[in-house]
């Protein structure tokens, strides 16, 4: 599991081991880390050439004395100084390791780049001559190593508001900062290596789950199992409008896992869903005759007028988990009461439906997703899924989890509703609504990124669209990649 932590939780353990430990040891300790890393980018050090962008702050300091130790090994390292300040310190111990300053002109004949400018102290958009050197370093031919963070990403957000340095490696000390993981900083930072400075650390704001926990959340089925116990989950999806969504629906939770799929819907997407999943189970619009579920899907393309409504409000005011999206959000929006259950509850919007449940502009949201996940966790009492560039998941007093899989062919109608389904026969499996929806995430990433790649069926050489069909037929290859 990677763990992320908030700037005001990395400052304070900072300030507790700098107390204890004579001056000037953690950014030795930060220097060293950043200066191997960047060793073994280089492969050869010596005669290789190294430019840092140094800022005001520590920031610049840490880039210097990782500078320095290169220096001292051989390589032609030169500083430009783009603050009003600069570390002292740092700046004589280049000096004396025979590095020299220059001008932005170094960046052209750079073999790598080590940007320096702000780390976790910097405020808003990069002012000049910060935004004109990181808009550079998009054009070197070097690799481009960001120290910390990359210089314009908030550390503790990922929020990007002008130029950022887009960094092909960030080295960060004592722990991951959350905007490392969230997007478009996440994006920005490239590999993200971590350098242990000896922090003690409470526990963590943001974590994204990896293969082994995955593995370990997923329900297996033991021989004694049968359908009923390996979990029915119920899906009140389509109309006569939409009939792609209760086939996508429906398709994910069959190939999610669950023991049986119990579909709710007219006629129409009925005939659908029998076609393409005969082993679905199927009751025309009345929500009294379907039999008994352990989880409730409701709303992938429901439809949102009255009647609508009402299978929404009948559904929901059952005693099992439910996972409410798409129209039955905008369902929930108009008519809160909906979300007020007495069995745990997920919602799976993406930045629009969110705006409509929260009254905040959607601008707004996809600029501070992490903000709202959390707010709208809080203020809904309900388990939230954020869809979009970086999936996240959020529930009250816990870590917010950032799914790490996926892949920007996402982006494409139904791939939801299959998301939908999956999380839904988690649910129904006994997954708890948070490690549902993580889960869920997590393999429908891997099985749009196998569609998108081909791989491993053939050579990954590239990447096409996906539909969210694709993405259904690659389900089980994403298991098995979990579960070998
Ligand atoms: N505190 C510690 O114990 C350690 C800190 N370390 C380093 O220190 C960094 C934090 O250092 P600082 O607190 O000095 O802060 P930074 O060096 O991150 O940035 C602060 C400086 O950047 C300027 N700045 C802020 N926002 C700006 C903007 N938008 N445009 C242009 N300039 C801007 C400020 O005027 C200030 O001079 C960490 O990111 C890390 O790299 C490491 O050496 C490890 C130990
Ligand atoms: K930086």
């Amino acid at each position: 599991m990677r763990t992320a932590y908030d700037v005001g939780k990395v400052r304070d353990a900072e300030r507790v081991q700098m107390a204890r430990l004579p001056e000037g040891t953690l950014m030795g300790r930060a220097a060293a880390g950043l200066a191997a890393t960047c060793a073994r980018l280089l492969g050869r050090v010596y005669g290789s050439r190294v430019v840092l962008l140094v800022g005001s702050g520590d920031n610049g300091g840490d880039a210097l004395y990782a500078g320095e130790r290169l220096a001292r090994r051989g390589a032609r390292v030169e500083a430009v100084l783009a603050g009003s300040r600069t570390h002292e310190g740092g700046l004589a111990a280049l000096r004396a390791a025979g590095g020299r300053v220059s001008d932005a002109s170094a960046l052209a004949r750079a073999d790598l780049v080590i940007d320096g400018l702000v780390g976790i102290g910097g405020k808003g958009a990069l002012r000049e001559p910060y935004a004109g050197l990181a808009r550079e370093t998009r054009h070197v031919r070097a690799t481009v190593v960001a120290v910390d963070v990359p210089s314009g990403v908030d550390a503790g957000t990922g929020q990007v508001e002008g130029e950022a340095v887009r960094a092909d490696v960030t080295v960060t000390f004592g722990a991951h900062k959350t905007g490392l993981l969230v997007d478009p900083g996440a994006a920005h930072a490239g590999v993200v290596e971590l350098v242990d400075i000896g922090l003690d650390l409470p526990d963590p704001d943001v974590v994204a789950l990896q293969d082994e926990d995955v593995a370990d959340l997923l329900p297996r089925p033991a021989p004694e199992s049968d359908k009923y116990r390996r979990g029915v989950v119920g899906i009140a999806a389509g109309s006569h409008l939409f009939t792609g969504a209760a086939v996508l629906a429906v398709g994910g939770a069959v190939r999610g896992g669950a023991g049986m799929v119990r579909y709710l819907g007219p006629e129409e997407p009925i005939g659908l869903v029998r076609a393409r999943w005969p082993e679905a189970v199927t009751t025309i619009d009345d929500p009294a005759k379907v039999g008994r579920v352990q989880a409730w899907v409701v709303g992938p393309g429901l439809g949102t007028g009255e009647e609508s409504h009402r299978i929404a409000a009948a559904l929901l005011k059952s005693d099992v988990p439910a996972l409410i999206d798409a129209d039955g959000i905008t369902l929930a929006s108009r008519d809160r009461a909906l979300l007020r259950r007495t069995a745990p509850t997920l919602i799976t919007p993406h930045a629009g439906e969110l705006s409509r449940l929260l009254g905040v502009p959607r601008e707004r949201i996809e600029a501070r997703r992490l903000e709202h996940a959390r707010r709208a966790a809080e203020e809904l009492g309900v388990t939230v899924l954020l869809k979009g560039s970086t999936t996240l998941i959020a529930e009250v007093d816990r870590p917010v989890r950032v799914n790490p899989t996926g892949t920007p062919w996402l982006a494409t109608g139904g791939t939801g509703d299959v998301l939908s389904g999956l999380a839904g026969a988690l649910l129904a499996g006994g997954l708890s609504c948070y490690d549902a929806a993580s889960a869920a995430a997590y393999l429908h990433g891997l099985a749009a990124r196998r569609a998108a790649t081909g791989a491993p069926a053939g050579l990954p050489y590239g990447e096409s669209p996906i539909s969210a069909e694709d993405v259904i037929a690659r389900l089980p290859e994403a298991f098995r990649s979990l579960i070998p």
